[in-house]
């Protein structure tokens, strides 16, 4: 987890639950808390350079993408994230053509590699601002281009962050993996539940402390 820094204020508004996200992926997990929410895709273009600290890099665009809805939204609170893929040095976003997936697939093949996803939850009445971030490593079995070819036929790369979805046709390319898995599909639900928890949108799921 890196980067924490949040606030929150009691008002009497009804809370509203906005995901600013366009991923089917994030939209499915966060469903899965059984809260309601609105989905509203931000119009911005999000910063994607190889050489990027990925750190860095998905903690700005998280805050860019929640920023552009909760301006346009002040009375609700919105939630951003941005996944990416880190390996030598090198920022794997997602993949322009077949042709770079299964360049990036080979490079990923039998190493280890670093997934960073930045979220972001704001709401400007209240003066929340929460960033917070995730790291899980993924190790991929060492594959041939026949392999590429099989998961190619089960998993469109073309929509992820390093050509490939840990949450389908996993058993012909990844061997392990190390963290949040939900962090690799792009929510990290674990600090998703921690901040919402933060600011009252979801119940506390510590069990009460034992009396004596
Ligand atoms: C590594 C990995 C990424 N991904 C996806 C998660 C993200 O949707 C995508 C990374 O791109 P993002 O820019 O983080 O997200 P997005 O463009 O899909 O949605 P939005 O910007 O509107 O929120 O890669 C998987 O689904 N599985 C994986 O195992």
């Amino acid at each position: 987890m890196f980067g924490v820094e949040g606030a929150s204020s009691e008002t009497t508004e009804p809370s509203r639950l906005i995901l600013a996200s366009a991923s089917p992926r994030r939209r499915e997990l966060l469903g899965g808390l059984g809260i309601p929410f609105e989905v509203v895709v931000a119009g911005v273009t999000e910063h994607e350079a190889e050489d990027a600290d990925p750190r860095l890099m998905v903690a700005h665009n998280a805050a860019l993408k929640a920023d552009w809805v909760a301006a346009r939204h002040p009375e609700a609170f919105v939630l951003g994230a941005d996944t990416t893929v880190f390996l030598d040095s090198t920022v794997l976003n997602k993949p322009a053509s077949l042709l770079e997936a299964r360049r990036m697939l080979r490079r990923l093949a039998g190493r280890t590699h670093t997934v960073f996803t930045g979220v972001a939850l704001r709401h400007v009445h209240r003066g929340v601002r929460i960033d917070e971030g995730v790291t899980s490593e993924v190790t991929f079995q060492a594959f041939d281009d026949a392999t590429i070819d099989r998961y190619f036929q089960v998993v469109n790369p073309l929509d992820k962050a390093g050509a490939y979805g840990i949450q389908e046709g996993r058993e012909l390319i990844i061997d392990r993996w190390n963290g949040s898995f939900t962090n690799i599909m792009g929510l990290p639900m674990e600090v998703t539940k921690q901040i919402l928890t933060q600011v009252g949108l979801l119940a506390d799921s510590k069990p009460p402390a034992a009396s004596k």
